[in-house]
């Protein structure tokens, strides 16, 4: 019988509750793009579990890895947090590779039977709990009998000297932290670990050290450091670095699903205020006045929020007290651009906001909700010297989206200068709008649940111009 220990991930389980106010039995309307398994027979995936947010911990050996990970997971207790170390993943040695253990190389990529390591987190992203092996460094072999049992959580934490080696790994990670200590530390401290804790002598760890670890680090580990969102200089000891980045987790297991793939989606903070905004205007029995008046509201609020996003420098003025007050001047240069027609209900919003702030149109012409043609555009001549606010209240597929996206690219403006403000957006065409224009920001009010068969967002409000121009059959009636 195996012998499992038992790894209970910390902290509380909200398993009723979805931070975004859905409850958590709604099914998930997308597949991450960044969990890019096919889910196996037997492991059909669990639709009402959250993505957990996966981070990647890498960096040489004794630089720090697992204390910062664990200086981490104590920091973040209020959630469900498990840590899954490269080192379980150590191929046993057979019995010709222990007669000479010192020739063989711990440091290549080849010593780890990645394929089980992707297994074992294909499985913890659906939602399962998993038997990770137990590694024994003294006799270089996997325990026959026990196992470590992990537990799907909220975040996951992969931490490994070459955890970014691979890009299958590193394509499941959502935060990738790279401990940088020096290497005469870390040199020191291996010998420490390494003649206390795994049963070495002093003379075959720096023999060791020097046939492979270091030239390894060089080979793979160090190059590997490229890929890293985050570099922790002096590893544990720096405790701001910690603190940020426990942080950051925090907002990001706070939002939305997709803004945690997505980290140029934006969902603005959602409010009692503004899921009642939301709940009149989705109403199909609100009369025509009271749907314009509370989109008016919320696309203010988006377009206030978009604003924010907009590049700037600082500026002092004085104050009628004599004081200095320094501040902010924002960008000036900037268009507002609309998808015709729904996105013209946007124009007085960014107008009120931006005094008089030029505004382009483009039209797509769709065939259907698949159609490409583009038959319209009037845009400012010095475009591509603006910054863009790209107004449609809807992001539904997202085609019409990306064809006015390449239009304005097409005419010199580059994607990091485009925001683009909608109220609702469906998971599809974030995805389809996040993923080609990754420079690109979205700033949205509520994500919906997907689209029906049609290709019209659900819940959704329904054709947003007819209704807001008052062109809709219903409307006529709803005065
Ligand atoms: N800031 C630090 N100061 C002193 N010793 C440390 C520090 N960080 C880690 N260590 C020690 O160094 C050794 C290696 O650290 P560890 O976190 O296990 O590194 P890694 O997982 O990267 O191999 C351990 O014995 C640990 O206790
Ligand atoms: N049987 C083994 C397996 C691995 N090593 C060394 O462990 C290091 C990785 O672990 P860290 O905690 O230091 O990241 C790696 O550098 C291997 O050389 C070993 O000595 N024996
Ligand atoms: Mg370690």
């Amino acid at each position: 019988m195996p012998d499992y220990v038992i790894e209970g991930a910390s902290g509380p389980h909200f398993s009723g509750l979805r931070l975004d106010g859905l409850p958590s039995s709604l099914p998930s309307p997308y597949t991450s793009p960044v969990h890019r398994f096919s889910a196996s027979a037997t492991l059909a995936p669990d639709s009402s579990h959250e993505q957990p947010f996966v981070i990647g911990v890498s960096g040489g050996t004794a630089s720090g890895k697992t204390t910062v990970c664990n200086m981490i997971i104590q920091q973040l207790h209020d959630h469900r947090v498990v840590l899954v170390n490269q080192d379980s993943f150590y191929r046993g040695l057979t019995p010709s590779e222990m007669e000479r253990v010192q020739e063989y190389n711990f440091d290549h990529p080849d010593a780890f039977d990645t394929e089980q390591l992707l297994d074992c987190m294909q499985k913890l992203l659906g939602g399962h709990s998993v038997q990770v092996p137990v590694y024994d460094f003294k006799k270089h072999q996997r325990s026959t009998v026990t196992f470590r049992q992990v537990n799907a959580s909220d975040v996951i934490i992969l931490e490994g000297i070459l955890v970014f080696h691979e890009q299958r790994v590193r394509d499941l990670m959502n935060l990738k932290i790279f401990v940088d200590s020096d290497a005469d530390v870390r040199l020191a401290r291996r010998i420490r670990r390494d003649t206390v804790e795994r049963g070495r002598d002093v003379c075959s760890v720096l023999e060791q050290y020097a046939k492979f670890v270091k030239p390894s680090f060089d080979d793979f580990i160090h190059p590997s450091k490229k890929y890293a969102d985050v570099i922790i200089p002096r590893g544990s000891d720096n405790q701001v670095a910690i603190d940020l980045i426990v942080q950051h987790i925090q907002t990001k297991l706070g939002q939305h699903d997709l803004c945690k793939i997505y980290s140029n989606l934006y969902v603005i903070q959602s409010t009692f205020q503004i899921r009642g905004m939301h709940t009149l205007i989705r109403d199909r029995d609100i009369s025509k006045h009271d749907f314009a008046f509370y989109s008016d509201r919320l696309i203010r609020l988006v377009v206030e929020h978009g604003l924010g996003h907009l590049p700037f420098t600082e500026k002092q003025v004085v104050t009628p007290t004599g004081s200095i007050y320094t501040g902010v001047d924002f960008c000036k240069k900037l268009c507002g651009v609309s998808i015709i027609r729904s996105g013209e209900s946007m124009e007085n919003a960014l107008r009120a906001c931006c005094k008089g702030i030029k505004i382009g149109k483009i039209l797509i012409h769709r065939h259907g909700d698949h159609g490409k043609q583009l038959i319209y555009e009037k845009l400012p001549r010095d475009i591509s010297e603006r910054h863009i606010l790209l107004l449609d209240p809807v992001l539904a597929t997202g085609n019409s989206a990306s064809q006015a996206i390449e239009l304005l690219i097409q005419k010199g403006v580059p994607e990091s200068h485009i925001i683009f403000l909608n109220l609702i957006s469906a998971p599809e065409g974030i995805q389809c709008v996040c993923k080609r224009f990754p420079s690109l920001k979205i700033v949205t009010s509520e994500i919906d649940a997907g689209l029906n068969e049609v290709s019209r967002v659900i819940p959704g409000m329904g054709e947003f111009g007819d209704r807001y121009f008052g062109t809709d059959d219903y409307s006529h009636n709803k005065q």
